[in-house]
């Protein structure tokens, strides 16, 4: 026991750090006592007789005591020893010294076996002592000695002396299920086990003895463990069958769970320790696995469960000691966002308009019938700025006629906005959407407050608005898994996007969202620099964390596809099919930092204009976000893209083919509606967040939240005025061509096609400008850098001049075309 104490000093030492301080006070003071008791009673029985007669003179400072611990040592070994129970007193001192150790959480001892034990022993060696002495000396208390003598006087001598024997015999037999047999068994196997000792006496290196402590340490620990879980089968363990030998299983019992704690430690030590060992007597493996060669098959058995168990038994441990990871321990005292940041808009109820409403259903039924389209029924479904009339056709006629007529219908209804949805998904009806004269605003406030977006489990929700049966509406971003934007200007493109960014950060804690923004407009996301060190990731040499420019644009974009593929390298490690799974893994401890893994935050990029990136940067822009719009979903990249100008160039077959969910703010032409939504609708919305949302399945109208700027900037001075990281999250570095192409020497052989045509424009217009070049030669920022480098190195252009154009060094065309002349020989 004190070998065990000692042989891990550093393991206790870290398991003290868990404990609580009062549990470390009490286990020691608990130990204290035992020792001290123990001490006291080995110094009371050899002065005894001189000590007690200072009995009840504890007080006087003349009397001394020769106690080791004085006169309070005196006291307890005549309280103990003498007056109760003599020498079975060290009985009591050891269970104080196993109490100390349960506080200090070192289970060595299983308690009730030990309390169970100690009992009996308490009871039995007073009367034993008794016989033994008959009375004389202290070793069996007055408690042995009286019941010694009440038994002798009803029972004899022999009585007491045959009730001493049987009590002890009857111990024994129960305890280590002794029978003939058994014993035999035991024999034999005493006899192996000699052989066996001796063996063991041979001298062994320092390494395997430390292996055999380790050994029996993880055996016990285990043993424990299966105890608590399991405490029935573990008590079948240790009995075997009489005639066979071989542990005594029941068929129904799991096989594995028996044999598993002693095997796993066996192999794992054996492992650890680069030595063969051989199981020795103190490893309990020999208790249930004779030599037998069904046990070996056992053995084999076990080794598959051994690699599982014991990675998840380190991880257990990790978690018992430090809890689960908790990826929010950095900034704990994190307030989410409160409502009260967000404007109240005041009554939101619908108000229904009788009037309005009849004189709808009177027109749409007097139009129908003029074109001969007979009803059977109509009905009105009241949203925040559509009503929806539901009209089921008489028999016999036809959809395709109704929806002919949907110029007809607004014509008649003079309202912008209709839209007719022939035949309703699901309802067999026929909807037409009809603009409400006075609509109802959705403000954020209301849908953040709600009870849908509040008890949200989404890994990403976003709550979008109200549908036009005033449902709020809400999708888990996660899932979408890329959104695709588009609106005219003024349709309220920029407060669907603040709505999205919004709804994340009232539920997503700065440890688990990170928010890449690129904003080619310049003024539409500067609001969120301020959560810079708490939301936003950057280049490791980004300056701002909002993307303004093209160049930087691209170096972002792979930047994020670098990070993507890490991350799909250790979600591959780690055998984990999504973030989600790789995340729980890493917070059940179960994966190694010192392997590389890390928490992972999901990462959305937001492109505010993404039509002003493809137009300056083409291909360098689109194949990046096509790579992780492709890809990035399983290791938590999400992107949205809004564009004011949905036309093919910029949504190409591409981007459109991964981002399965769209939503449509009012575009200008149906055409731009098709390429967005592909079918018609966007353009008959009516603008002010009236919007279509697209999921690959069906076409939605919804009532955009509203969220002013100053909302948005009240949220996001409350978080940035909140401890943050000590910066933005950074993304991997990018070192592609732009950052290698270094300005050397000029070789006419390496220089690119348009060279002549650059060097021709730079001179004409006297302006060394790398984006002049990129528009006039619609060249991504790439290669017109390159060509800028090459132009350099020739002497055509000045070095690199900070924020202004490049000195041109040739002044005139002509002295131009004799110098690249003389450059081509
Ligand atoms: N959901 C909404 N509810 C009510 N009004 C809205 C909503 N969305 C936008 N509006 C109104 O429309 C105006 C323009 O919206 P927004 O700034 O979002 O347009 P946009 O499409 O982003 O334009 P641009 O592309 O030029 O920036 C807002 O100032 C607001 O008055």
């Amino acid at each position: 026991m004190e070998k065990d104490i000692k042989k891990s000093p550093a393991k206790t030492a870290e398991q003290n750090k868990t404990l609580s301080k009062p549990r470390i006070f009490f286990g020691i003071l608990f130990l204290l006592i035992s020792v001290v008791s123990a001490l006291s009673f080995v110094s009371y029985l050899m002065n005894w007789k001189a000590d007690q007669s200072q009995a009840g003179t504890m007080l006087d400072k003349e009397i001394q005591s020769s106690n080791i611990f004085g006169k309070i040592g005196d006291w307890l070994g005549n309280i103990f020893i003498f007056d109760s129970i003599g020498i079975a007193a060290f009985i009591v001192a050891f269970l104080f010294f196993v109490v100390g150790l349960i506080i200090l959480k070192k289970n060595y001892f299983k308690p009730w076996k030990t309390v169970g034990h100690s009992l009996f022993f308490i009871c039995w060696l007073p009367i034993f002592m008794g016989a033994v002495t008959k009375g004389e000396g202290v070793l069996s208390g007055v408690y042995g000695y009286q019941i010694m003598d009440f038994l002798n006087s009803i029972i004899g001598t022999a009585g007491l002396w045959l009730v001493i024997v049987v009590s002890i015999a009857l111990y024994f037999i129960l305890e280590f299920n002794l029978n003939p047999t058994n014993i035999k068994t035991k024999l034999n196997n005493l006899n192996d086990n000699t052989v066996g000792k001796v063996k063991g006496m041979m001298p062994r290196s320092e390494k395997s003895f430390e292996a055999d402590e380790e050994l029996e340490e993880i055996a016990d620990s285990e043993e424990e463990k299966i105890t608590v879980s399991e405490s029935a089968p573990l008590s079948k363990k240790v009995t075997k069958d009489p005639v066979t030998g071989l542990p005594d299983i029941p068929i129904n019992q799991d096989l594995e769970t028996i044999v598993t704690p002693n095997q796993t430690s066996f192999y794992e030590s054996a492992e650890n320790n680069s030595v063969t060992l051989s199981p020795t007597p103190s490893v309990p493996i020999v208790d249930i696995a004779p030599k037998t060669d069904d046990i070996n098959f056992k053995v084999e058995v076990a080794k598959t469960v051994d690699i599982v168990d014991e990675s998840d038994r380190a991880s257990q441990e990790l978690v018992d000691k430090h809890g689960f990871y908790d990826h929010k321990l950095d900034l704990a005292k994190f307030q989410m966002p409160t409502l009260d940041l967000l404007r109240d808009y005041g009554n939101e109820e619908i108000s229904v308009n009788k009037e309005e409403l009849e004189e709808n259903k009177n027109k749409i039924v007097g139009l129908l019938k003029n074109f001969n389209v007979g009803i059977s029924e109509i009905k009105a479904t009241i949203g925040p700025t559509v009503t929806l009339y539901e009209i089921v056709p008489e028999a016999g006629i036809r959809v395709a006629s109704i929806k002919k007529l949907q110029d007809d219908i607004a014509l008649n209804l003079s309202a912008l906005g209709i839209r007719i949805i022939a035949p309703m998904p699901g309802k067999g009806t026929i909807g037409i959407e009809v603009p409400r004269k006075n609509p109802s605003m959705v403000s954020m406030r209301s849908v953040i407050a709600s009870q849908k977006f509040q008890n949200s489990d989404m890994d990403l929700p976003v709550v979008f608005g109200k549908t036009i049966s005033n449902e709020i509406f809400m999708a888990d971003l996660a899932k979408m898994p890329h959104l695709l934007m588009a609106g005219a200007t003024g349709q309220g493109k920029s407060v669907g996007i603040n709505a999205i960014l919004t709804s994340l950060l009232y539920k997503k804690h700065p440890s688990e969202l990170k928010f890449v923004m690129v904003d080619p407009k310049k003024v539409e996301l500067s609001l969120y620099s301020k959560i810079e060190r708490h939301y936003l990731a950057k280049l490791p040499d980004g300056e701002d964390a909002i993307i303004t420019d093209t160049h930087k644009v691209i170096n972002t974009l792979n930047s994020l596809c670098i990070e993507m593929d890490q991350r799909y390298d250790l979600l591959k490690n780690a055998f984990c099919k999504n973030i989600k799974e790789y995340n729980k893994k890493f917070s059940e401890r179960k994966l190694n930092p010192e392997n590389g893994h890390r928490y992972l935050p999901y990462i959305v990029l937001v492109v505010d204009e993404f039509a002003d990136l493809i137009m300056t940067a083409g291909k360098e822009v689109e194949l990046p976000i096509a790579r992780l719009a492709q890809l990035a979903r399983a290791v938590g990249i999400h992107l949205i893209v809004a564009t004011q100008r949905p036309s093919v160039n910029v949504i190409t077959g591409m981007i459109k083919a991964n981002f399965p969910a769209r939503a449509a703010f009012r575009v200008i032409s149906s055409v731009d509606s098709r390429t967005i939504l592909d079918s018609p609708g966007a353009d008959q919305l009516i603008g002010k967040g009236d919007m279509l949302y697209f999921n690959g399945n069906e076409i939605m109208r919804l009532q955009c939240a509203f969220v002013d700027t100053p909302e948005v900037e009240k949220i996001a001075e409350f978080i940035g005025e909140q401890k943050g990281y000590a910066s933005a999250f950074m993304l991997p570095e990018y070192s592609g061509e732009e950052t290698t192409s270094t300005v050397g020497a000029f070789d006419p052989n390496e220089k690119d096609v348009l060279f002549e045509d650059a060097a021709r424009i730079i001179v004409s217009t006297q302006q060394g400008s790398t984006s002049m070049l990129q528009r006039q030669l619609k060249l991504g920022y790439n290669r017109a850098g390159r060509i800028m480098d090459q132009l350099e190195a020739s002497g055509i252009v000045g070095g690199f001049n900070g924020a202004k154009a490049r000195e041109v060094q040739i002044s005139d065309l002509n002295s131009l075309e004799q110098f690249l002349e003389e450059l081509r020989k």
